[in-house]
């Protein structure tokens, strides 16, 4: 008997196969070479998956963004995604250099310019975010119109907070796994005891956005415990 597992799969794939680009487009074919390359070079297959990719260039799409700060680069697959959206520039920030190397391989060899379509900046993100925001308060950047958190679980409220001083009035920001951040945590018990607060209830509390949680059930890694998760997504207040 097919199990339910099985069925999601079999739901996403008919999803993707759907909605997303035919693999003979120019955007298709980058993203497909900007997965191969990255397992070829070893990075570890914990990109978005593709139809959350299309969903985030859908959402930048919708508001306009022409600025994007992506925290957590990895290969650029998600980056790509972004670019795709049309007209939109990338701040990627990533700690590793083997990860920004091979995210610089991928977005080049799919037509895009270092420094002109994108940067990835090499540092810890908690170094880089405060800097990002005292180039702004000199003039030297431009607010971000959406905010991509896909990181370090353990700081994604650090990152939150700083994101939101650097998004524009009424821009956006998502904060990608925020389920798994809990249920993976060895302390998860902690947060149901009310001893530990996840990360909406410390965003409920702040009064500068609006925010909702979005639960999603992906099958498209197929590992089964990475089923269950969901994302955040908060505007912040005009
Ligand atoms: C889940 S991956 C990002 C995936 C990417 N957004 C995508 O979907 O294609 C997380 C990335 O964040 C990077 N990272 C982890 N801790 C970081 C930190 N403190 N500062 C900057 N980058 C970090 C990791 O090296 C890794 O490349």
């Amino acid at each position: 008997m097919t199990s339910l597992y099985q069925r999601a799969q079999q739901i996403d794939s008919l999803a993707q196969s759907s909605l997303l680009p035919q693999s003979s487009t120019d955007l298709s074919q980058a993203l497909s070479h900007a997965l191969e390359n990255s397992a070829a070079n070893g990075l570890p297959p914990i990109t978005i998956s593709p139809l959350q990719g299309q969903y985030l260039a859908i959402q930048a799409q919708l508001i306009g963004a022409k600025n994007v700060l992506e925290v957590g680069t990895l290969g650029g697959y998600s980056t790509l995604w972004f670019l795709c959206a049309g007209g939109v520039r990338v701040t990627s920030l990533e700690i590793d250099p083997h990860h920004r190397d091979v995210a610089l391989q991928n977005l080049e060899h799919a037509g895009y310019e270092d420094g002109k379509d994108f940067e990835v900046i090499l540092a810890p993100a908690l170094d880089s975010l405060p800097r990002l925001l005292a180039e702004q308060q000199d003039g030297k950047r431009a607010k971000f119109d959406l905010v991509f958190i896909d990181a370090n679980w353990d700081e994604q409220f650090d990152y939150f907070q700083h994101a939101v001083q650097l998004a524009r009035p009424n821009g956006c920001i998502y904060v990608d796994n925020v389920v798994r951040a809990i249920l993976e945590d060895p302390e998860s018990e902690k947060y149901e005891a009310g001893q530990k607060e996840s990360l909406p209830i410390k965003v409920g509390k702040d009064g500068r956005v609006k925010a909702t949680m979005v639960s999603v059930v992906s099958s498209h890694k197929g590992r089964a415990g990475e089923t269950f998760d969901g994302f955040l997504l908060a505007v912040v207040k005009g």
